[in-house]
Order: C-alpha cells, then sequence, then structure tokens
C-alpha cells in the first residue's frame, strides 16, 4: 500500500493552490459583487513567429484573438481566454451539433479528431466563427465565450451569498415568509428562497402547528429526502432511536447526515409543543468560519478542503439497525475557484480517523481547532427559541445547528429536502442557485 507522505500532500496542495489562485480570498468572489468585468481594453498587436494577433474589422476593436498551437487565444472585454481547440469543437451548437429543444450535445464527441484546428477564422462585432476542416461552421457569441470560458467562470462564484455572524444577520432584518402567502404566491416563495439562498436559513411563520401543514409547507420548496428516520419525522427526547438528538442533553453546533455519502442538502425543523424551559435552537455560519481560517491561516484552509475524513452513524436498537458511512473532506470547495460549497461538520458522528499519516493529522487537528474556534465565537452564533408556527429551513450544507439542553415535553418535527429539487425551485423563479 502506497503511504501518503507530508510532502506529497503538499505538493499536491501547491498544485491545487496554483489552480485556486484566482483573486485573494473565496468569499470576496462568493460575496460576488455582481462582478462587473473590466471595460474594454484597446486591441493590441502582436507580430513575429507564429503567434501574430489577428484584428478583425476596425467596428470590433474590443476583439483580437492569436490560434496559437496549443489553444485559441482569445481577447476580449479585457478578458484572455484561451480556448482548447477540441473544446470548440465540442460546443457547436449549430443545429446538426445541439439540440436546442432539448438542450442536449447531439456531436459525437468520440468522433472528433483530437489534433483538429479551425482552417478559417473571423470575428464579428458579437461572434466568432470557425471553419472546420470538414467545411461545417460554428458561431460563438462573444458574450457566451467570456461567460463559459474557464477565464470567465473563475471569476464568478457558482452561488452569491452573504456571510454573516449574529451581528450581520439580525441587522440585515431579513424578512420571514407567511404561511398565506408562502402557499399562494410564488412572489413570496421566491423571496424566501432569495433569503435562504444568500444567508443559509429562512422562516416561515403563521403555520398551523401540525405535522401536516409543515409537510405542505416544505412541498411548496421540494422533494422530501426520505432517510432512515423516516419521511416527515416527529420526535421527542424518549430515546427511541439511538442517538443523543432524541434526548434532553444539549446537542454542540453540527451539520447532519455527515455520514451520508451525500448529506442531506436542508434541514426543516417546525417544533410543535414545549412545555418547560431550555431548548433555544443554535445557528452557525459555517462558511463565514471557514472563511475566517482561509483568511489567517492558509495552509489549514486546505488541509481541511483536502484531507477526506469518515463519518459514521451506527445504530443498535432493536427496531432500528443502521450503519452509515459518509466519506469526505471537512470543506469542500470548488477547485477552480475555491468557494466552499459544502462544509461537513459532526464531532459526535466524526469516525476513527485511519486514512492520514500521523505528521498530517497533527496538523489536521490544528486546523479543525481553528475552525472550531471560529465556530464556537459566541458572535458567530445566532439562537432562536422556535415556536409552534415558526418553520425554520436550514442549508444543512452550511449552516450547523445545535440546541441547548431542556426540560419539559418538546415535540420537533421536521424533514430533510433534496438539494437539488430546492434549488431547481429557485432557478425555475429566476434566482441564481
Ligand atoms: C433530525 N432527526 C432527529 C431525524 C435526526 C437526527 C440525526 C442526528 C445525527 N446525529 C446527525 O447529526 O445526523
Ligand atoms: O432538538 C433540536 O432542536 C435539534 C436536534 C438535532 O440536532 C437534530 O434533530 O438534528
Ligand atoms: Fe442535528
Amino acid at each position: 500500500m502506497h503511504e501518503w507522505s507530508y510532502e506529497e500532500l503538499r505538493s499536491v496542495m501547491a498544485l491545487t493552490r496554483m489552480f485556486a489562485r484566482v483573486g485573494s480570498s473565496l468569499h470576496s468572489l462568493s460575496r460576488c459583487r455582481a462582478q462587473a468585468l473590466s471595460p474594454v481594453i484597446p486591441a493590441r498587436v502582436r507580430t513575429g513567429g507564429n503567434r501574430r494577433w489577428q484584428h478583425t474589422a476596425p467596428q470590433s476593436s474590443s476583439c483580437s484573438w492569436q490560434l496559437r498551437d496549443d489553444c485559441f487565444e482569445l481577447n476580449y472585454g479585457g478578458l484572455v481566454m484561451h480556448l482548447d481547440y477540441v473544446w470548440l469543437r465540442d460546443h457547436c451548437r449549430s443545429a446538426s451539433c445541439y439540440n436546442a429543444k432539448t438542450n442536449q450535445r447531439n456531436l459525437d464527441t468520440g468522433n472528433v479528431e483530437l489534433t483538429i484546428r479551425p482552417v478559417k477564422t473571423r470575428v464579428d462585432e458579437e461572434s466568432l466563427f470557425l471553419t472546420w476542416p470538414d467545411g461545417h461552421v460554428t458561431r460563438y457569441g462573444l458574450a457566451w465565450l467570456m461567460e463559459n470560458s474557464y477565464e470567465g467562470q473563475r471569476q464568478r462564484a457558482m452561488q452569491p451569498r452573504i456571510l454573516w455572524n449574529s451581528e450581520i444577520y439580525s441587522s440585515a432584518k431579513v424578512p420571514s415568509a407567511s404561511w398565506d402567502r408562502f402557499m399562494s404566491c410564488s412572489q413570496e416563495l421566491k423571496s424566501f428562497l432569495n433569503s435562504f439562498l444568500l444567508y443559509g436559513i429562512a422562516f416561515v411563520d403563521n403555520v398551523p402547528a401540525t405535522l401536516e401543514a409543515t409537510e405542505l409547507v416544505t412541498q411548496r420548496v421540494s422533494i422530501i429526502r426520505e432517510t432512515m428516520y423516516g419521511r416527515v419525522w416527529n420526535f421527542t427526547s424518549d430515546f427511541s432511536r439511538g442517538d443523543t438528538a432524541y434526548t434532553k442533553l444539549a446537542l454542540d453546533r453540527h451539520t447532519d447526515t455527515s455520514y451520508f455519502q451525500e448529506p442531506c442538502g436542508i434541514q426543516v425543523f417546525h417544533c410543535l409543543r414545549h412545555e418547560g424551559t431550555g431548548g433555544r435552537t443554535l445557528l452557525v455560519d459555517g462558511f463565514y468560519a471557514a472563511e475566517k481560517v482561509l483568511q489567517q491561516t492558509p495552509e489549514h484552509f486546505e488541509l481541511l478542503a483536502r484531507v477526506p475524513i469518515k463519518h459514521e452513524y451506527i445504530e443498535n436498537m432493536s427496531d432500528h439497525r443502521n450503519h452509515m458511512i459518509g466519506i469526505g473532506p471537512v470543506l469542500n470547495v470548488y477547485p477552480w475557484n475555491n468557494e466552499v460549497y459544502m462544509i461537513r461538520y459532526n464531532n459526535y458522528d466524526r469516525a476513527v480517523i485511519n486514512t492520514i499519516p500521523h505528521d498530517v493529522v497533527q496538523r489536521w487537528y490544528v486546523a479543525h481547532r481553528q475552525l472550531t474556534t471560529e465556530l464556537r465565537k459566541p458572535e458567530n452564533e445566532l439562537w432562536v427559541k422556535l415556536k409552534p408556527g415558526k418553520v425554520l429551513f436550514i442549508d444543512n450544507w452550511r449552516v450547523l445547528h445545535g440546541r441547548e439542553s431542556f426540560t419539559g415535553l418538546r415535540q420537533l418535527c421536521g424533514c430533510y429536502l433534496t438539494r437539488d429539487d430546492v434549488l431547481n425551485t429557485a432557478r425555475s423563479l429566476g434566482l441564481q442557485a
């Protein structure tokens, strides 16, 4: 078996750093100031060798290009793009290559010559035209290329977000949706989803305190994700399941189902009843904490993003036997722009660490400690007391939840939602997700 030395790990990291060196920090990116691209710069003329900057008619002075040996270099609107020739052929949107009705590729990529080059190039004000050796002509919108090239993509966040501590969240005065309007008006749903996407939490008020109404409110947003806990659950401190959630004990901040290969995307809570004290809900923005780690100690951020660890759920109850294992790093980032898209943080359910050598383990614990310190800062904690009628949606890939210990009868119902379908609903309403 190959042992992963720290040196090797470091070189892998150096490589990722290289790829990820885009802007400085990920969330200055993800906070996404609608990313205006720099203004059009004057065209450059460069000659010599086989590198020749080509200019098209004077009216398209904002665009220049050259056929390099290894790629097509296009300079448009101040963005220099390096477009692979096979990629260009593969992304032809002509009627024979692409079905615009189904938005599916018709072209058989397996038949594209890997050494393909265009035989003719032309650029006008809006488009690039390439003629291929078989005579086929591809037209690309210059704006489309800007948006879809690697260079264009890495400048944008996949998901605009507002990272928060309790002060930021409270002073934003994010409105809650109201049950009546939420169920009948798509504008209300849209503004709810907009807040949810920006902050990773959102509330619906005035919901009837029943399981059925809770189910209806969630179905407005997405498809319920059934798990071994059931579809819509309604639990109390009866230890009916082999997990601390089913007690009166306090629960430190965590994300749920870290032991799934794909942790549940959204968690919904509705407290139907509480006759007693305590039991407040704690919410912490995991991405805000990750951003702090990145700013202070990028090597630690990188360890948390690169080292895969396991989480495990082992339940041995007479009528419930489960064994789940989920593997993945604490921070999941898109490698092209370093944007965090999922945090897996559950110290209760974290399994034995046995996939990394001791020197990495040591550093990993230091990095994990730093993240924990950030997550535990009182100023990052948002405490809410869930009351009957108030339904809370939590982005379980981003915002950690916990609870205060409590006394008395407390009944909490809710469910998990399929993340893809929440984002699908958001996109169908015109939101970026
Ligand atoms: C929400 N519900 C009570 C159904 C399940 C709780 C799951 C608890 C588990 N330790 C985890 O963090 O995933
Ligand atoms: O009881 C609560 O408020 C939440 C418990 C919990 O963490 C969970 O059910 O996932
Ligand atoms: Fe939980």
